[in-house]
This record gives structure tokens, C-alpha cells and sequence, in this order.
């Protein structure tokens, strides 16, 4: 038989597993889906087998990750794509923080599984569902590889000046404090589209993405190599996201434990599940916002300009860090398809040479594009993010090579 050259990739979230089967000889998609609400009263499984065009849906009670997983399993198989087929080269894991250990995709072992495991301090939201991915995983295919691919490992070449925040060196050692970055597959993979986008090689240009999902980060990127991003220890830290409050002075923390009268453990949930987009207005999907701003909702522009000021202090923080920027690209869900974010947060910015074309700016679509006008000293871009399918080449290109 031939070497096997399909590719699982799983991206399990705090309470949702995203999913895609790939046929790595084409990069083609043979199935793909989604688990929402993992752990509720009612979870959602949405199945789409690619081959035949044929989505299914599911709801019912799936209590975590290895119910998650195994309903997903049991839709492969009903495609004929199951997890025991021997085409399977390996599944590719997303993990969020590898610390400063990981800094390539890792195939699993048990020493890996313990360093995973020792890290969820410091991403308690999105290291257990990894693992419990992984574990579950491991049980159904115990003879094929599991590969690990981690948020951080791109931001590993950022400088000390970048990574290090102000405090003892001996205390941060002793506990690991660092800027780590996160959503680093994606920042990796749209600094190269970008790079291609504009003819050139990634070693050529310096970009500044800006991912805007639920969770968002910008980072700066020299040459192909991450020199800073917006994201810390954690991935709170930095820009404004749908639940998390992003930057603040850490003495807001003191405050509203001495005066407020919170404990660290509900100060921790305000600042991740209760703020950003959420705490500001009650929404944190980005459409229904901009929908109360079209109706004069005060609430919401007052959260959508905040929103916004927070990503413009990033665009020139970053354009001073780089020193000479070739282009500035959005990504993920709002970044991709949120025209008046895009309009607004280059707004003002054209001493910088950035500016939209308002026309180009509207149009939508799944291609990356450029649309800034053609005469601008800096490009603005769109570019779809891929992490799955970028999961699955790295993982890929590790089997492959063993
Ligand atoms: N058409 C749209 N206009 C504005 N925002 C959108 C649109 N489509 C999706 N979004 C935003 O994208 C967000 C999800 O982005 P995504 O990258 O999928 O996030 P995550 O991977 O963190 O779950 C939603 O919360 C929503 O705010
Ligand atoms: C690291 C992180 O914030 O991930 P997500 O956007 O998937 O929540
Ligand atoms: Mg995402």
C-alpha cells in the first residue's frame, strides 16, 4: 500500500471543537465541522463531508471534549472516512500555550502530554480541552502519530526586549512570566499569504497582522519572523476582544480585590468571560454591534469606538517596532468580513501611508485581496486565516519526514 497522506486536525476550544479531514497530496478538504456549546445542556454538531457536499447536524448533551470527539469520529465513519482508516497519516492537534519549550510541532509522548498538562495555569480556558483532545484521540488510534501544533511557537523569536515584561527577571524566571503570543498558526500563515499577495518572499516584507476573532492579537512581523505580538502570559493581554478586556493597569486588579470586594477567582472570570465587547455593550458578535450603531445605539458605538482605538494604538506601536511596514492585514471572523472595523481602525492613519479604498474595502469574498488604493506606500489586505489547514501541513510535513 501506499504511505497514508490524509491529515485530522482538531482545534478544540474552551467549549467548541472545530474539525477538518484533509487529503494532504492536494491540501484538499474531504470533511470539516464544528461542536458548539460542549458541555451545556444542548451541544450542536454540524458535519459537512466535502466529497459529497452532505451536511448533517446534531443536537444533544455532549458533556466534554471526548464526547465531542467521539460524535465526530461516528460522523467520519458514516462518510466512509473514519478514524480507523488506514489513509490516516496523523491527527494534528492544536494546542494553545507550549510555553517556551515547544517551539516546532511536536509529536506527542507522554513527556509532552505532562508539559501540556503543567501549562494550564497559564491557559486554563484552552490547555485542558487540548488535552483532553489528545488523550481522547490517543485512545481511538493508539498507533498513529499525534501531533501537537502550538499558538506560540511562532512567537518564539521574539526579542527579549519584547518578550520580557518590567519586573525581576529572577521572579518572571522563577515562575515563567513572559510575553508568550498566542493564535501564532494564524499569524504565521497570513504573514506568508500577505507576503505572497505582493509578489515577493516572506523574507522581503514587514507586516503588521491583525487577527480579529473572538479572541484577537496583533502582531508585528520582520522579515517572516515574529518580533512582537499583543498577547502575554496569557491570552488576555492586548487588544480589545468579544469577552476579554485585553490591556489595562494591572492596579485595576489590586483595586477591585482591596476596594471592590472580588475574589481573584471572580475578577479573573470578569476580565476573560464579562468584558471586551460583551461587558462593554451585552454583545460580542461584531454584526449585531455594528447593527445597534446603524440604529444610534450610544452603548455600542461607545464599545465599537473602543474597540476600535485600542487596535489604531496597536497599528502604530507596531509601525514604530518594525520601522518600515510593507502592509497591514486583517484576519479571522471580524478582520475577514467586518468592512467598518477595517475602515475605521486605518482611518486617520494616512501620515503613516495607510489608507482603504472604500470600494475595494466592500467587496467580499474567500480570496486574499489588497485594499488599499493603488497608489498607497502601505498596503492594506484582507486575508482569510487557515489555521486547520496550516495545522495540517506542519503536521504533515513532521510525519512525513519521520
Ligand atoms: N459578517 C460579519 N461581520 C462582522 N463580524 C463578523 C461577521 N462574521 C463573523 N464575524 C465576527 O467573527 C467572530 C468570530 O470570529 P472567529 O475568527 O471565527 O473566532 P474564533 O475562532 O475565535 O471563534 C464573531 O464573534 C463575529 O463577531
Ligand atoms: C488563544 C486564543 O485566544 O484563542 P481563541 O481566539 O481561539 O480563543
Ligand atoms: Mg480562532
Amino acid at each position: 500500500m501506499t504511505s497514508p497522506t490524509r491529515v485530522l486536525v482538531l482545534n478544540s476550544g474552551s467549549s467548541s471543537l472545530k474539525y477538518q479531514l484533509l487529503d494532504m497530496r492536494d491540501s484538499s478538504r474531504l470533511a470539516a465541522g464544528l461542536v458548539e456549546r460542549i458541555g451545556e445542556r444542548t451541544s450542536r454538531l454540524k458535519h459537512t463531508c466535502l466529497t459529497s457536499g452532505e451536511t448533517r447536524e446534531q443536537n444533544g448533551p455532549m458533556h466534554d471534549h471526548e464526547a465531542a470527539l467521539k460524535a465526530v469520529a461516528a460522523e467520519l465513519s458514516r462518510d466512509g472516512v473514519g478514524l480507523d482508516s488506514p489513509e490516516l497519516a496523523a491527527i494534528g492537534h492544536r494546542v494553545v500555550h507550549g510555553g517556551e519549550f515547544f517551539t516546532e510541532p511536536t509529536v506527542v509522548d507522554d513527556t509532552v502530554l505532562l508539559e501540556i498538562e503543567r501549562l494550564i495555569p497559564v491557559a486554563p480556558l484552552h490547555n485542558p480541552a487540548n488535552l483532553t483532545g489528545i488523550r481522547t484521540a490517543q485512545a481511538l488510534r493508539p498507533d498513529l502519530p499525534q501531533v501537537a501544533v502550538f499558538d506560540t511557537a511562532f512567537h518564539t523569536t521574539m526579542p527579549e526586549s519584547a518578550a520580557r515584561y518590567a519586573i525581576d527577571p529572577r521572579i518572571a524566571d522563577r515562575h515563567r512570566i513572559r510575553r508568550y503570543g498566542f493564535h501564532g498558526t494564524s499569524h504565521a500563515y497570513v504573514s506568508r499569504e500577505t507576503a505572497r499577495l505582493l509578489g515577493k518572499d516572506p523574507s522581503e516584507v514587514n507586516v503588521i497582522v491583525l487577527h480579529l476573532g473572538n479572541g484577537a492579537s496583533a502582531s508585528a512581523v520582520e522579515g517572516g519572523r515574529c518580533v512582537d505580538t499583543s498577547m502575554g502570559l496569557t491570552p488576555l493581554e492586548g487588544l480589545v476582544m468579544g469577552t476579554r478586556s485585553g490591556d489595562l493597569d494591572p492596579a485595576v486588579i489590586f483595586h477591585l480585590e482591596r476596594v471592590g470586594g472580588m475574589s481573584m477567582d471572580e475578577i479573573d472570570t470578569l476580565l476573560n468571560k464579562r468584558s471586551g465587547l460583551y461587558g462593554l455593550c451585552g454583545d460580542n458578535d461584531m454584526r449585531e454591534i455594528r447593527r445597534r450603531v446603524e440604529e444610534g445605539d450610544e452603548q455600542a458605538r461607545l464599545a465599537f469606538d473602543i474597540y476600535i482605538h485600542r487596535l489604531k494604538k496597536y497599528i502604530g506601536a507596531y509601525y514604530a517596532v518594525l520601522g518600515r511596514v510593507d502592509a497591514v492585514t486583517f484576519t479571522a471572523g471580524v478582520g475577514e468580513n467586518a468592512a467598518a472595523v477595517r475602515e475605521a481602525a486605518v482611518a486617520g492613519l494616512e501620515g503613516l501611508g495607510l489608507a482603504v479604498d472604500a470600494g475595494l474595502n466592500a467587496v467580499r469574498g474567500d480570496e486574499a485581496r489588497l485594499i488599499s488604493p493603488a497608489s498607497a506606500r502601505v498596503a492594506v489586505a484582507v486575508v482569510p486565516t487557515d489555521e486547520e489547514l496550516e495545522i495540517a501541513t506542519q503536521t504533515y510535513a513532521l510525519v512525513g519526514r519521520e
